[in-house]
């Protein structure tokens, strides 16, 4: 796991644990017996630390975190103390990333050389913990305090430029980082190493600590609400101005502990593996991401050119992907381009793309009229507004517009696929890519499987979701999928509340402690009322009822219509200045609750005869979230989901649900789901009008064990294969 070379008098130690090089147990070993080896050797004169492949080091394993026992001897501490006692110079020749653990062993060393393309960080935080190896104290010492404390306490990654600027490197160098590191090494050997060794020396700006912690700590609570770690963060690298080293690496040491034993962690070290698992797609039939080779999309064409077609086209563009919008009004079409041309200004503004590179995308967008121009197009996303048969009629045109090969997909938010996909002779090629709004932000995908999906046509679609950086996780068709499906039985509670005792601002308040971006009536402002209205109604024709402000019920089915009073007076959230709260036209940031929306909720629990009564806040929170859980069980149990972890990267990309709490599934699995199946049982005989409630039998199967069944096997209890 680590090679050890000798080059003329240098030892090479060559870290070599694919794919990232993480420091797991043999390499930890391997870099020391490494360094004790090459001092053992007399010829040798100095040691060059580096990675093989493509990065030098990603930090710790993180998978040993969850497996005590393999946080053995030795820790990556004694490794570091080997290093920087070494009597020969140890010099780290960083290409790639040098990330977590991988930037500690570097700070070991007592010189850091890097090829001009790597990046280094200290991206623990974002897993929950802080830079455990002696990072917060050694840090500081080359970039001063406020430096370290910002790249620790936000996880950012700094190319080698900026590194070299700030004191983490000695060097940045433009030829092969190799023989680049062969050559320094020949200059600094038998230079004094004391002065290089970080823990003899003084952080230089230790005089001004209080002063920068309390800086950074108040932008470290507003920037990250709720979060545990980047407080720790900021507390250890205080430490290190104000402790001997010692001192402070032994709190450092036990701050992680305390971290890494703690709920937030776990949750967002489960984050980690589950958003990388939702690439790992994999269709019933045996077809997967490591069998089956995506088609080659060249060019696309995008249906509608309203805000999610807008957004979807930006999507495609920035990714370098030629793009013709298509829309029948001219006007529309007009209006559409403009609002692709501002978004990409926005983003020059936010200098994430220079002007040239904004000219590159609109040169690669066309507009047309009609859908004969899609006729040679590898792949068309149709993105009009939520109606069946609208939907229908576009793609039996598009099946005889498009070439044989061309797929064609559908970005609907609710409607099943296969009876869009029959309004074709190609079924095969018909697929959903359900985006989130606003499209060009959200980093969700949502793909979406019929029951005659190609698997080339799953690959190609999970393929440009990688392409235009998403996060994409695929589902299989049904009533608004995972996302909206499970979504809305958590939006239905919350209106429920509404209905028996909760003020909007009351049940925003309670969710959004519990960590939600947003609570579900700010959302519903942004998003707009008129849009929640819409799809309503649509529904409701569907069905073939009326939905109007009286209704309480449909076919024994419990209906809030609080919302739809709101779209009658013409309050449609932000838009209109007054929504769910009021907004001041200067500071539309700011909802502001509102005494005209209370008695809107109070006339209509008047009118229906409802009760009203004080609703605690625990019961906000598992009205809201067991809802959704249990509609999450029901979604698994029919394998719409394959795996738990996809329904929760959802939650989080797509619904704000707190990386750090996991996703509505590990969230029930760390609540129990004794306990989870209980109140939603509970909530069932409370409410015999709410379906959501049933409890499902995946769950039920699940919570009837004595012991807790790990959620990586809860699959195995699909389908009855496992009672
Ligand atoms: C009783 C209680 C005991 C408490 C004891 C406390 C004392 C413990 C002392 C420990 C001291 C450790 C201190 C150290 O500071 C801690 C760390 O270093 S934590 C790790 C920090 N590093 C990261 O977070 C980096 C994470 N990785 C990335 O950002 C990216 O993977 C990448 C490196 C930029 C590469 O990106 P990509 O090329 O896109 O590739 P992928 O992301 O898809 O990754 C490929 C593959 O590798 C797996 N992987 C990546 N990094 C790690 C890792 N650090 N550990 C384990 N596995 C890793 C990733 O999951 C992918 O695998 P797959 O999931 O697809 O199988």
């Amino acid at each position: 796991m680590v090679d050890y070379i000798i080059d003329q008098n240098l030892a090479i130690l060559a870290v070599n644990n694919p794919p990232v090089n993480a420091l797991s147990h043999h390499v930890r070993e391997g870099l020391v017996e490494g360094i004790k080896k090459a001092n053992a050797n007399d010829q040798v004169t100095a040691i060059v630390i580096i990675g093989k492949g493509k990065i030098f080091c990603s930090g710790a394993d993180i998978r040993e975190f969850s497996n005590h026992a393999a946080i053995k001897d030795p820790v990556l501490t004694s490794v570091g103390h080997t290093i920087e006692n070494s009597g020969k110079p140890v010099i780290s020749a960083i290409h790639g990333n040098a990330l977590g653990g991988g930037l500690e062993v570097a700070l070991f060393c007592h010189y850091r050389i890097a090829s001009e393309s790597a990046r280094v960080g200290f991206p623990e935080v974002l897993i929950g913990i802080l830079p455990g190896a002696e990072g917060t104290v050694r840090l500081p010492r080359l970039s001063g305090l406020s430096f370290a404390m910002d790249m620790i306490a936000s996880g950012k990654q700094i190319n080698a430029k900026d590194a070299f600027k700030h004191g983490i490197l000695d060097k940045v160098c433009t030829g092969n980082i190799l023989e680049e590191a062969k050559d320094f090494a020949k200059k600094v050997i038998g230079q004094p190493l004391d002065s290089r060794r970080l823990s003899r020396i003084n952080v230089e700006d230790a005089s001004n600590v209080d002063a920068v912690f309390e800086v950074a700590l108040a932008q470290v609570k507003k920037k990250y609400k709720g979060q545990i770690a980047p407080i720790y963060c900021l507390k250890s690298v205080r430490n290190s101005a104000k402790m001997s080293f010692d001192k402070a690496a032994a709190e450092e040491r036990r701050l992680i502990t305390e971290l890494m034993l703690g709920y937030q962690s776990i949750a967002l070290r489960y984050s980690f593996f589950a958003e990388r698992s939702a690439s790992k797609w994999r269709l019933p039939c045996g077809a997967s991401v490591n069998n089956t080779k995506p088609s080659k999309i060249e060019s696309t064409g995008v249906i509608g050119a309203g805000t999610m077609g807008s957004g979807i086209a930006v999507c495609l563009i920035r990714a370098g992907i030629p793009v013709i919008l298509v829309e029948k009004d001219p006007k529309m079409l007009e209006k559409g381009m403009e609002t692709i041309s501002g978004i990409l200004d926005g983003s020059v503004k936010l200098k994430r793309m220079t002007p040239g590179q904004k000219a590159k995308c609109m040169e690669i967008l066309k507009g047309a009229t009609s859908l004969d121009k899609l006729s040679n197009v590898d792949l068309v996303i149709e993105a009009v507004y939520e109606n069946l048969e609208l939907k229908r009629q576009i793609f039996a045109q598009l099946d005889k517009v498009c070439k044989p090969s061309t797929l064609l997909c559908s970005n609907t938010s609710t409607l099943d696929i296969d009876k869009i996909a029959s309004a074709t002779n190609r079924p095969d090629k018909v697929v959903g890519t359900h985006f989130f709004a606003p499209a060009f932000i959200m980093r969700l995908l949502e793909n979406v499987y019929g029951s005659k999906t190609s698997p080339t046509t799953v690959a190609t679609v999970m393929e440009l979701g990688r392409r235009i950086g998403k996060v994409t996780v695929l589902v299989k068709t049904c009533y608004g999928f995972v996302g909206n499906r499970t979504h809305q039985c958590f939006g239905a509670e919350a209106s429920f509340l509404l209905e028996e005792g909760c003020l909007p601002q009351d049940i925003d308040q309670v969710l959004e402690e519990f960590g939600m971006a947003m609570g579900p009536f700010k959302v519903s402002d942004l998003s707009g009322i008129d849009v929640g209205w819409r799809i309503r109604q649509e529904v409701a024709k569907a069905a073939g009822f009326k939905l109007t402000t009286e209704t309480r019920y449909h076919n024994g089915e419990r209906i809030s219509t609080v919302g739809d009073s709101l779209f009658e007076m013409g309050r449609y959230g932000i838009k209109t200045g007054k929504g769910w709260y009021k907004y001041d036209p200067t500071n539309l940031r700011k909802p502001v609750p509102d005494s005209d929306v209370a008695d809107v909720i109070l006339d209509h629990c008047a009118k229906m005869g409802l009760q009203r009564c004080k609703i605690p806040p625990q019961e906000i929170i598992e009205r809201c979230l067991f809802a959704a859980v249990n509609e999450c069980f029901r979604v698994l149990e029919e394998r719409v989901a394959e795996k738990p972890e996809d329904i929760d990267v959802i939650w989080q990309y797509g619904f704000s649900f707190p990386r750090y709490a996991g996703g509505p599934m590990f969230y029930a699995s760390q609540v129990g789901l004794k306990r989870v199946y209980e109140r939603v049982c509970f909530y069932h005989e409370k409410f015999p009008y709410s379906s959501h409630w049933i409890p499902s039998d995946l769950l039920r199967k699940l919570a009837s064990h004595s012991v807790e069944i790990p959620m990586s096997q809860w699959k195995e209890f699909v389908n009855g294969s496992k009672l």
